[in-house]
């Protein structure tokens, strides 16, 4: 008998790659899945990639219907996951795909969710400094959102080396299953096929206040952040192009040397070699950030360009990855750093 794992949401973008990544898993044994208006209808119609999961029928997402198992991954909307956590036994690995937890500070999570906040659990980025001993043994898990785990990734070995100005100018690109599978009227085919659009602009997107406190974490001191998302026409792939002030005589050694020294023995994190950038075809379906970093010497910048497949890394990866250190597992099972190309 494997490690029984729940997934409520699966019918949706991120419950499917759960569910992607734990069918290769060698630990894991899928349970129950749960959806919403969807409940009652076969995950074949909805995960049709998921073959060997096309005859499982939905059930309603309920605490009755999530009993049961030993881990359970919520993969539902913003502010359904707190009510439902608080009802899931306190000795069950819950990993939320969501945003509930992942706030310190209630005042943000008011502002920028515009509801009370839930609480405040441990952050699955395993990547950032102290977080594999906070994971260790967790029972509650908040994956990260998807840009995020860009960004963070992107600029804290610049901030734990104290190479960079806490002030920070992002552009990220994404892919339109970052917005779910819910039909938008701007995620239209026709509105996306060969356009590239900016969205939340001015500072107000949901995930601002998640890289400061990531990135302030970090620093030792608060970071501002101005964070410009698009919306580019394709299904998966964040692309994150940071930038921040270099500290007086910071070169393209000395950051290079600390990105090189952050990620050296990283399973999942990799620097590029020199003159090659990343794109976010060399990490598609792979729990992968790959990262290149330049000192802009006119514009006195560092600047660090990120990719990672929002789906792998950016949800259901991470989402793994972070079990894995709760339940005790190597860090790197049932996960591939293998990407689909071209
Ligand atoms: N897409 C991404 O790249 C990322 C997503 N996430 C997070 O994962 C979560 C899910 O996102 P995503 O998969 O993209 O969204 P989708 O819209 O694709 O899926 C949402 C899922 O939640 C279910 N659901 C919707 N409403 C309810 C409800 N009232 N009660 C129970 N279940 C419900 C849906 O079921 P039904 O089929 O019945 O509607 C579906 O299974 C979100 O919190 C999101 O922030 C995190 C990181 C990245
Ligand atoms: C392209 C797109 O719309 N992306 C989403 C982010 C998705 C995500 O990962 O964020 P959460 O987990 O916080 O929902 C957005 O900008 O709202």
């Amino acid at each position: 008998m494997g490690i029984k794992a729940a997934v409520a949401g699966a019918s949706g973008y991120a419950g499917g790659e759960v569910l992607r990544i734990l069918a290769g898993h060698p630990e894991f044994e899928i349970g129950t899945l749960t959806a919403g208006s969807s409940a009652g209808t076969l995950m074949g119609a909805h995960q049709p990639h998921l073959r060997l999961l096309a005859d499982r029928v939905l059930a309603e997402t309920t605490p009755e219907e999530l009993a049961g198992h030993d881990v359970v991954f919520l993969a539902l909307p913003h502010g359904r996951s707190g009510p439902l956590a608080e009802r899931l036994g306190r000795d069950v690995l819950v990993v939320d795909c969501g945003a509930d937890f992942r706030l310190a500070d209630a005042a943000d999570w008011t502002e920028f969710y515009g509801s009370p906040h839930a609480g405040t659990w441990p952050y699955g980025l395993p990547e950032l400094p102290g977080q594999r001993e906070a994971l260790a043994g967790a029972t509650r898990i908040a994956v990260p959102g998807c840009y995020p785990t860009a960004v963070t990734l992107a600029l804290y070995p610049a901030f734990l080396a104290g190479l960079v100005e806490p002030d920070v100018v992002v552009v990220a690109a994404s892919g339109t299953s970052g917005a779910g599978r819910a039909l938008k009227p701007h995620l239209l085919g026709s509105e996306v096929m060969g356009s590239v659009a900016a969205y939340g602009v001015g500072g107000v997107h949901r995930h601002t206040p998640e890289m400061i406190q990531n990135l302030s974490g970090v620093a030792g001191e608060p970071v501002t952040v101005s964070f410009t998302p698009t919306l580019a026409p394709m299904s998966r792939g964040i692309l994150a192009t940071c930038t921040a002030r270099t500290r007086p005589g910071v070169t393209a050694e000395t950051l290079r040397d600390a990105y090189g020294l952050a990620y050296d023995g990283e399973p999942f994190v990799g620097l590029l070699p020199e003159g090659q950038w990343p794109a976010t075809s060399m990490t598609l379906g792979a729990n992968t950030a790959l990262v290149q970093v330049a000192h802009d010497e006119r514009a006195g910048r560092a600047v660090v360009v990120v990719a990672i497949d929002n789906l792998t890394k950016g949800t259901g990866g991470g989402a793994v990855q972070s079990a894995n250190l709760a339940l005790g597992l190597p860090e790197e099972l049932g996960l591939t750093t293998i990407g689909v190309s071209p």
